[in-house]
């Protein structure tokens, strides 16, 4: 599959609305407020930001200038029904930027809508519960073997063609589903019901879809965060798992202007994403088990945390964008099972690089 290079942006704004088309009775029919995030993916053609490595602060830059007219305001004032899609779309339509893949509106942390330029809607909403578990068919001396337990967040992601209609499929609708589900797993031993026998992250993707979709095709996948670094998503067909590092290291943008603040050193805290896809090992009931991603991806991460960027060998810009680059090839012999890769420099933005399916998004 050929690659493709993203940049990706997030801007957030506070605002107040009124969805007067939902069902009568509905809370969210009167006024009330969200703290809303926008994020944008686009594939920027060179030489549209100010200066190589600049892509993402222009992006960055541009959706903030866009949301400016949305932030401490009535939405209803600004489009009559100010569902996250009608805003997603308000936004599609405002953001001069070439190349502009999705926009999403994360109105709550736990939900969103994004918007492809096709009026193709994917929705998602997060839920949480608390359990224990342990794998029975790790080795002896593997830490999951034992009986522990996680806070584990599911993502239910619906898709739907809008056709011009202000809603995709319903939030109340993932919620209504998500009620049993929860009764099933909180405060629960997983171990202990049936079907997940072996509860892998894996496993219980799985056992989720075949229990959500029956009752809604629009499901498009369901994700589990088995860690808050560590999930897999499961689209009915494939597995893919993702584990997250962080990094705090120095970078310059060597092409910006001598005279911008960023063409001298400055830093971030970075946020990596490593997504790789592999059929089920059936003997353990996962793709790859996280804590041998992390271990293989050591050697690269202790070149990248607490060290300046720019001084990686064969890395003339270390801006995002050629960053994942450099990634992949530096993945490529230890993890050829990766085939996407996210790096957020601030919280959402940054850039991600893709070869195999693109997949859900995360939240933010
Ligand atoms: N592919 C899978 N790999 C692993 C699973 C799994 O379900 N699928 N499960 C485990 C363990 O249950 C473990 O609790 C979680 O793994 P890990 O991310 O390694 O946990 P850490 O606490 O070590 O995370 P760090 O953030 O890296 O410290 C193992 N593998």
């Amino acid at each position: 599959m050929s690659e493709r290079l993203f940049h990706v942006a997030a801007a957030p704004f506070e605002a107040a609305r009124r969805v007067a088309i939902l069902p009568e009775g509905h809370r969210a029919r009167r006024l009330h407020g969200h703290g809303f995030v926008a994020r944008v993916r686009a594939e920027i053609p060179d030489g549209w930001a100010p200066f190589r490595g600049g892509e993402g602060d222009r992006l960055t830059q541009a959706l903030g200038d866009c949301i400016a007219e949305l932030d401490y305001r009535d939405l209803n004032e600004v489009l009559p029904i100010p569902t996250d899609e009608n805003l997603a779309r308000w936004v599609r339509q405002r953001l001069a930027v070439p190349g502009l893949d999705s926009v999403g509106i994360q109105s709550t942390p736990h939900q969103g809508a994004d918007l492809d330029g096709r009026d193709h809607v994917h929705v998602w909403r997060r839920f949480r519960f608390e359990a224990a578990h342990h794998l029975p068919r790790v080795a002896a001396d593997h830490p999951c073997g034992r009986l522990h337990g996680h806070g584990f967040e599911v993502i239910l992601h619906a898709d739907q063609d809008l056709a011009g209609h202000d809603m995709g499929p319903d939030f109340d609708r993932l919620e209504a589903l998500w009620v049993p589900l929860h009764e099933a797993l909180h405060q629960r031993y997983l171990n202990e019901i049936p079907g997940l026998e072996n509860p892998t992250s894996e496993m219980l993707a799985r056992w989720l879809w075949d229990r959500v979709r029956p009752e809604l095709p629009a499901l498009s996948c369901v994700s589990v965060y088995e860690t808050a670094t560590a999930g897999c998503h499961f689209d009915g067909r494939h597995f893919r798992i993702w584990k997250e590092q962080r990094f705090e290291s120095a970078v310059r943008r060597v092409h910006a202007p001598a005279d911008d603040p960023r063409h001298g050193w400055h830093g971030h805290s970075y946020l990596l994403r490593l997504h790789l896809t592999a059929p089920l090992d059936e003997v353990h009931g996962w793709t790859i088990d996280y804590g041998d991603v992390k271990a293989l991806f050591a050697p690269i991460y202790r070149q990248l945390d607490h060290h300046p960027l720019n001084d990686l060998p064969h890395l003339d810009e270390a801006a995002p964008g050629h960053l994942v680059s450099w990634l992949r090839e530096a993945c490529a012999a230890a993890l050829p099972q990766l085939d996407r890769i996210d790096l957020y420099e601030t919280p959402g933005c940054g850039a991600l690089l893709c070869w195999g399916d693109l997949g859900p998004n995360l939240p933010l």
